[in-house]
């Protein structure tokens, strides 16, 4: 399942061998094997090119909808650095970025309370915010988000998510980007995690058991 190239050099001068340092050590997770993580099984899910084009896709109706904004990107941690990063990527217009932290899954469960771990720094009044997710699922934490960020008289508040799972929403919160709809079931990979493991993995992975 993965494979590891290290490859040290040896240069010899004379009777000297020099190690020279290690040049090329990789740790490729390729495959789209079922995997493990701590007492779960997880089976692949949506693959790294589907994600891509999704991504692609709500990165021209930003690119589109919000030139002339100059948007604040606010990425929410920690899930959403992956997907922030690619998305940023795909920005050609006028942005900036920012991040703030919130917690409130223990496992695959949301405890229902909603932590702020580290709130924005920047003043947003009369500007166009965009808060970035990796997931909404119970839309307990964006609603909170968005309560915090209002109180600060943004000009507008959009909200953008890699995933969307419709059937699981118990808050009134309007998504205005989603990249993929997905059923109610628990997922890891592309910065999602279970018990903090498995935000490394290149594809989407949803639980077996
Ligand atoms: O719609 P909800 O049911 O509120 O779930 C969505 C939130 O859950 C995850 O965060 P988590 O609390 O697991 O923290 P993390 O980002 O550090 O993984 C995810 O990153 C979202 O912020
Ligand atoms: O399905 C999920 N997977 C990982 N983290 C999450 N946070 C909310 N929903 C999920």
């Amino acid at each position: 399942m993965s494979e590891e190239k290290n490859s040290r050099l040896f240069f010899t001068i004379g009777i000297f061998v020099i190690p020279l340092p290690t040049i090329n050590s990789l740790h490729i997770q390729d495959s789209m094997d079922t995997i493990q993580i701590k007492d779960k099984t997880f089976r692949p899910y949506i693959r790294r090119e589907e994600i891509k084009a999704a991504i692609e896709k709500i990165a021209a109706r930003i690119n589109n909808e919000l030139a002339g904004e100059n948007p604040l990107f606010i990425c929410v941690l920690n899930g959403a650095f992956v997907f922030a990063a690619d998305l940023l990527r795909e920005i050609t217009i006028e942005s900036e970025i920012t991040f703030m932290r919130m917690k409130s899954y223990s496992g695959t469960q949301s405890t229902g309370v909603v932590k702020i771990i580290h709130g924005l720094d920047e003043d947003i009044k009369d500007r166009t915010v965009i808060v970035v997710e990796d997931i909404i699922d119970t839309g307990f934490t964006m609603q909170r988000i968005i309560n915090q960020l209002k109180e600060r008289e943004p000009k507008q508040v959009k909200i953008a998510t890699l995933l969307f799972k419709p059937k699981a929403l118990k808050c009134d919160v309007h998504v205005d980007y989603a990249a993929l709809e997905i059923p109610n079931d628990f997922i890891v990979g592309y910065g999602l995690d279970y018990d903090e493991q498995g935000r490394n993995l290149k594809d989407i992975y949803v639980i077996a058991d």
